[in-house]
């Protein structure tokens, strides 16, 4: 790694968890021995390549102070509506402490289950490189449905050159920064932050990673991410 460089965090927790339909947002379930949010920032935490973690939250969180959290390498700011709009809202605040051309990964606070290994293999990846996010190649057969609604099959697409997105995802802050911005101007589409980065026309690496880095959407996903982290513990 570079001695000049700084390596950041930025942990989208904003969301409300809607598809999860619990009592409260799916960030504050509790997972192993804590909650999924704190299992996540441990990873980062507890992780002395990362000079920040700053932690995007709900403006109406009435959650995170009752874990009471502290250490002084995380930074709270607040989330915007969309996750696209907490990640902008994330970059702005933290260029006031971050060089443009100092590295930020952005990974879901819904992402416990994110291995001390793939996260390394994803730093080992930025050197030269535009950014790179860890994916996992596509294993299933994918089929297209004729529309939207339908639960009807149009065609079977060719899955071999397909990746599922997963986080953390890295870029320069400064890039990135500019990225999103001209994404949301030209009202494009971000469900993740590469798509912003390729569409300002960077080159984008895949770095293959576990397919047990799930991001933690549903109900039975909770169970699956219990498993996962006891296995590892085990
Ligand atoms: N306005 C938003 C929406 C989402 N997120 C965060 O982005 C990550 C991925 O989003 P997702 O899994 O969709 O979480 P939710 O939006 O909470 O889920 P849902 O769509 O089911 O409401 C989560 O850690 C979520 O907290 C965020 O910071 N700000
Ligand atoms: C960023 C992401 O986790 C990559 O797969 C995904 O796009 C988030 O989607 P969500 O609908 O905001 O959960």
């Amino acid at each position: 790694m570079s001695s000049r460089l700084k390596y950041w965090v930025i942990i989208p927790a904003a969301g409300v968890g809607k598809r999860m339909q619990a009592s409260c947002p799916k960030q504050y379930l509790p997972l192993g021995s804590g909650t999924i949010l704190q299992q996540t920032l441990n990873i980062f935490l507890d992780n002395e390549q990362f000079s920040g973690v700053l932690l995007l939250l709900s403006p109406e969180d009435e959650y995170f102070t009752g874990l009471n959290i502290r250490n002084p390498k995380l930074m709270i700011a607040n989330g915007g509506k969309e996750r696209c709009d907490s990640v902008l809202n994330g970059l702005q605040q933290l260029s006031i402490l971050a060089d443009d051309d100092d590295w930020v990964l952005v990974h879901d606070a819904a992402r416990p289950c994110l291995s001390d290994q793939d996260l390394q293999k994803l730093l080992d990846a930025l050197p030269e490189s535009d950014g790179a996010i860890l994916a996992a190649p596509v294993m299933d057969t994918i089929k297209q449905a004729t529309n939207q609604n339908a639960a009807e099959i149009d065609k079977t697409v060719d899955r071999s050159m397909l990746w599922r997105a997963l986080t953390p995802q890295a870029f320069r802050v400064g890039q990135l920064r500019q990225a999103l911005t001209q994404a949301l101007q030209q009202k494009i589409t971000v469900t993740d932050d590469a798509s912003a980065m390729e569409a300002a026309g960077y080159s984008v690496k895949l770095v293959s990673g576990r397919s047990d880095n799930i991001k933690i959407t549903s109900p039975e996903d909770l169970d699956l991410a219990q498993w996962i982290l006891e296995k590892r513990l085990s």
